[in-house]
């Protein structure tokens, strides 16, 4: 699935890779502010927005792109060179996203569920709400008394601490705050558990189902994607979280058994760079913008095709996110607000067998 992009010089050497260089985020080594992204050529970027738009307005399409509409539902855009691939811009509505967001933060990364801090830390309760009320986790170790000795020894588990326990006893033991924490999760796995390190489901772990509102809203958004009279059937999710700085490297999802039925991939939060190749590295992407509420099905041949996400922005501008905003403008929000205006969430829903 996700190989990683293995060395330096390796860079320049395909098409995909050339892509995911141009857009990738670089500083401007000669801006006198700190930190300055580098500017990026965007005008090659495919914007289904503004598609959407000019077909409502007056029913034209660009060269290669054709539209399929479903009863009274939203138009999917589909592309002439990439069978299988769907694009449906603003699928979700901003209660949606709000809900989907929440649940992405709050629920998702629960134990049985795992995420990329499970192989560190063991499993991890309540990392969302530990980080907005500034906990710390703490190494447990083999003495009782480890946060007055420091834990040298073994670490046997870890907990969360209020911050002014973890200061008043001296920084002895191992720990990590946990909005670190959540700054630092990058996935988490719903349903069946995918094994990273063996490239498979594993389905010997424990796991709960994919949740019933998530399950519905997947087999709605898949079943212009089906093969005629199936239904879609979820059984497990990965979801990607991405900070400033984040990618995710061009990979193929070829773990699941059938791969005519579609990858439903449902955008939240700060505004993407999405490209999408052909069977071959070697075969130039299409780039295109990825906003929050815009669902992506990937089915049949376009299963076969490299794709992954160079670039998030989080700048005001770039990262269109004013009216997602306003849904977390709540007091009780604010901590989720925080947290989206400079992140990215991905939800992506597999039928497995
Ligand atoms: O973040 C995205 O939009 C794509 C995610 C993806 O391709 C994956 O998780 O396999
Ligand atoms: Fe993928």
């Amino acid at each position: 699935m996700y190989g990683p992009d293995k060395v330096a010089d390796d860079s320049e050497r395909t098409a995909f890779r050339r892509a995911e260089k141009k857009y990738k985020l670089y500083y401007d080594p000669a801006s006198k502010k700190k930190k300055q992204p580098k500017n990026v050529d965007l005008s090659e970027v495919l914007d289904f927005k503004s598609i959407l738009e000019s077909y409502n307005d007056n029913g034209e399409l660009p060269l290669g792109i054709t539209v399929l509409r479903c009863g009274s539902g939203q138009p999917l855009f589909c592309l002439e060179q990439c069978t299988g691939f769907y694009f449906i811009p603003g699928a979700l509505n901003l209660e949606e996203q709000y809900q989907w967001i929440k649940e992405s933060l709050i629920n998702f990364p629960q134990p049985p569920n795992r995420t990329n801090h499970n192989a560190f830390y063991g499993p991890i309760q309540n990392l969302f709400l530990a980080a907005k009320e500034r906990k710390v986790l703490v190494a447990e170790g083999t003495s009782p008394a480890c946060l007055n000795s420091g834990c040298k020894g073994d670490v046997q588990g870890w907990k969360f601490f209020e911050e002014h326990v973890v200061s008043s006893r001296g920084k002895t033991c191992k720990s990590i705050s946990a909005s670190v924490l959540l700054r630092k999760l990058r996935w988490t796995t719903l349903g069946l558990q995918f094994d990273w390190s063996k490239r498979d489901y594993d389905v010997s772990l424990p796991h709960n189902k994919i949740p019933n509102a998530l399950s519905e809203l997947a087999k709605r958004l898949a079943a212009p994607a089906m093969p005629l009279g199936e239904e879609f059937q979820p059984e497990a999710a990965i979801v990607n979280y991405f900070g400033l700085g984040d990618s995710l490297g061009g990979h193929l999802d070829d773990m699941e058994e059938d791969w005519s039925k579609p990858i439903v991939s449902m955008s939240l939060g700060c505004k993407a760079i999405f490209l999408l190749g052909g069977k071959s590295r070697e075969d130039p992407p299409l780039a295109m913008f990825l906003r929050s509420g815009d669902v992506i099905l990937m089915a049949g041949e376009a299963r076969e095709c490299f794709h992954g996400v160079p670039r998030i922005f989080t700048d005001k501008e770039n990262a269109e996110i004013a009216a997602l905003e306003m849904q977390f403008s709540h007091e009780d929000d604010l901590y989720f607000l925080e947290y989206i205006q400079t992140s990215r969430i991905n939800i992506n829903i597999r039928q497995v067998y």
